[in-house]
């Protein structure tokens, strides 16, 4: 099968520190990747090359069967993204944002704003389709970013921490959208601490740290490590962490002066 992302040795530096140390990764249609690791592992930094909005890398990546950097514009229409920091038009109202959007989509006016509406009604924000994006909630405006990421029917979805922010109602309906997308062939990159939210949704988990990955498979072939564990759990004993309980002590006793 061939595949719809394929990474090759990435490297990636700032300065001389050297973030991602050699990456490499098939992923093929349909596929939801969760994408994990600890804080500063190079996640974000992962998935900002993937969008080609950081070009200074070592390696090849190819979309759509084409090296990104022979065309970084083309394969943009049809990919969506959820950053982990929205930069969110605040002044702008839902209406006017999604259509900006829709615009470089090339979608047109009407189809846009039915589509938006229906959406924003999905997520009980319908409400909300033209008063300014500065006024809303977090969720809210987590909502209205993970609109703008699908509203022009990608075929791969770049999600960085999707749930920041989404009620537990909420976050039960973007699991199942996810689900049903990967069903109709569209691929899910996915990169998320919240480790039962990942265990479930994933149809393969990827787990870097430092820059390297350190375990790919399925739930249930990282099971294999540490059987009958959770995914947090497997985390913490792949990334050789065990001492919360020390840590949470020392800092409870640090506020406590003593
Ligand atoms: N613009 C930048 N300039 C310098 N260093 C950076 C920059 N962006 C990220 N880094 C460094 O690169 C490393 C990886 O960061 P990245 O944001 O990719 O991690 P992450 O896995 O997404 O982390 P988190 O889980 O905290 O979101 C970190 O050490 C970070 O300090």
């Amino acid at each position: 099968m061939s595949s719809i992302i394929k990474i090759t040795n990435l490297r990636k530096s700032y300065g001389t520190n050297e973030v991602l140390k050699g990456i490499n990764l098939d992923i093929q249609k349909g596929d939801i990747v969760g994408y994990i690791g600890p804080n500063g592992s190079g996640k974000s930094t992962t998935v900002k090359i993937l969008l080609s909005i950081l070009t200074d890398y070592e390696g090849d990546i190819e979309i759509f069967g084409e090296n990104i950097k022979n065309n970084p514009v083309k394969y943009k229409s049809k990919i969506g993204y959820v950053p982990e920091v929205a930069e969110l038009y605040e002044s702008l109202t839902p209406r006017e944002f999604l259509n900006f959007l829709g615009g470089i989509y090339g979608m047109d006016e009407s189809e846009i704003d039915t589509k938006a509406m229906q959406l924003m009604d999905i997520f009980g924000i319908k409400e909300s389709y033209d008063s300014r994006i500065s006024s809303f909630s977090k969720g809210m405006k987590q909502k209205v970013l993970i609109i703008s990421s699908m509203i022009h029917n990608p075929d791969i979805l770049f999600l960085d921490e999707p749930l920041s922010g989404l009620d537990a109602n909420s976050v039960a309906v973007l699991k199942e959208i996810l689900h049903q997308l990967s069903k109709k062939g569209k691929t899910i990159f996915y990169s998320s601490h919240i480790m039962d939210v990942v265990e479930k949704i994933s149809s393969r988990i990827v787990l870097i740290k430092d820059g390297q990955i350190l375990a790919d498979g399925s739930f249930d072939e990282l099971k294999n490590i540490n059987l009958d564990s959770s995914l947090e759990n497997i985390f913490n004993q792949l990334t050789g962490f065990n001492d919360h309980t020390d840590l949470a002590k020392k800092f409870v006793d640090i506020i406590g002066g003593e």
